[in-house]
């Protein structure tokens, strides 16, 4: 078995197509992406880039056409890795209260999942209850999905991703349905849960603004084939503030961002 030590997340030549034949997608030209342990990348480029599929690689849902993707050091797959994950749509039980949904990762992933049955359950629903206090959801642990708003389900849905601890956060799009001034809040709740646990991160989005705020590096990407073409650090200063989005550094690296993408687009017109 192949192992790499320097890295926590590491795409070493990959390529990836779906299907074969006259249906073959190639998805990934070959791309090479290096994730130091506790750092946040941001994904973004233009629909279809391949930002989901880097992510379905790294979570070893789908596995490389060609070339290696390393986890902790060792090929995907070879050896459990504790992830959280959080998509656009929040996901949580409509059965369950908040309080539960957030623990569920507890009652499955080992090893917690052991000690959860071994009646640690009040010691759970502690850590439970606090991650819903710092995200501002006191109160509503014993509320069903229903009862909450869409910023709240997504503040709820962070902490079902955090509250086992993961090594590795997977973000797809997790404010991409909220507006603007919800997104907002949800960045600096992001942002406070990163400072405080330091999990490496992974996020993808179509917000250049949301990226420059929440990342320490931005992988700029084009389509077909689909390609990391920059890779942008960002070294504003923690913890950062939507004032901080204002300033002149900040917008010439969100449109630079920009810039980068309509060319990477072909075009002269950007949707968004
Ligand atoms: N299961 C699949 N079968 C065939 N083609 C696929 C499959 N999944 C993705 N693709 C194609 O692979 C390419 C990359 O898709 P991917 O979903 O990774 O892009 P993306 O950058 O996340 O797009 P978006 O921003 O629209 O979500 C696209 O051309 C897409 O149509």
């Amino acid at each position: 078995m192949t192992t790499r030590a320097e890295a926590f997340v590491e795409l070493h030549d990959v390529t990836l197509s779906y299907g074969r034949g006259a249906s073959r997608v190639d998805a990934l030209a070959t791309t090479a992406l290096r994730v130091g342990s506790g750092d946040f990348v941001a994904l973004v480029g233009p629909s279809g880039c391949g930002k989901s599929t880097i992510l379905k690689l790294v979570t070893g849902l789908i596995r490389a056409s060609t070339g290696y993707v390393y986890v902790a050091g060792r090929e995907v797959g070879a050896e459990p890795v504790r992830v959280g994950m959080a998509f656009q749509n929040p996901t949580l039980l409509p059965w369950l209260t908040i309080r539960d949904n957030v623990m569920l990762p507890l009652k499955i992933v080992p090893p917690f999942r052991a000690e959860y049955r071994a009646k640690r359950k009040t010691e759970f629903r502690d850590r439970a209850d606090a991650l819903l206090e710092q995200v501002g959801l006191k109160g509503f642990a014993d509320r069903f999905p229903w009862q909450l708003s869409g910023g709240m389900l997504q503040r709820a849905s962070l902490c079902r991703a955090l509250v086992h601890d993961p090594q590795l956060l997977m973000l797809d799009e997790p404010f991409g349905a909220l507006d603007q001034f919800t997104r907002e809040e949800l960045w600096a709740i992001l942002q406070d849960l990163w400072l405080t646990r330091k999990p490496t991160v992974l996020l993808v989005t179509h917000d250049l603004k949301e990226a420059g705020y929440l990342a320490n590096r931005v992988c700029v990407m084009r389509a077909r084939p689909g390609e990391i073409i920059e890779d942008c650090p960002v070294d504003f200063a923690r913890p950062r503030t939507i004032d901080m989005t204002y300033t002149p550094d900040f917008v010439s690296l969100t449109q630079r961002l920009r810039e980068l993408i309509v060319s990477a687009r072909g075009g002269t017109e950007l949707a968004s």
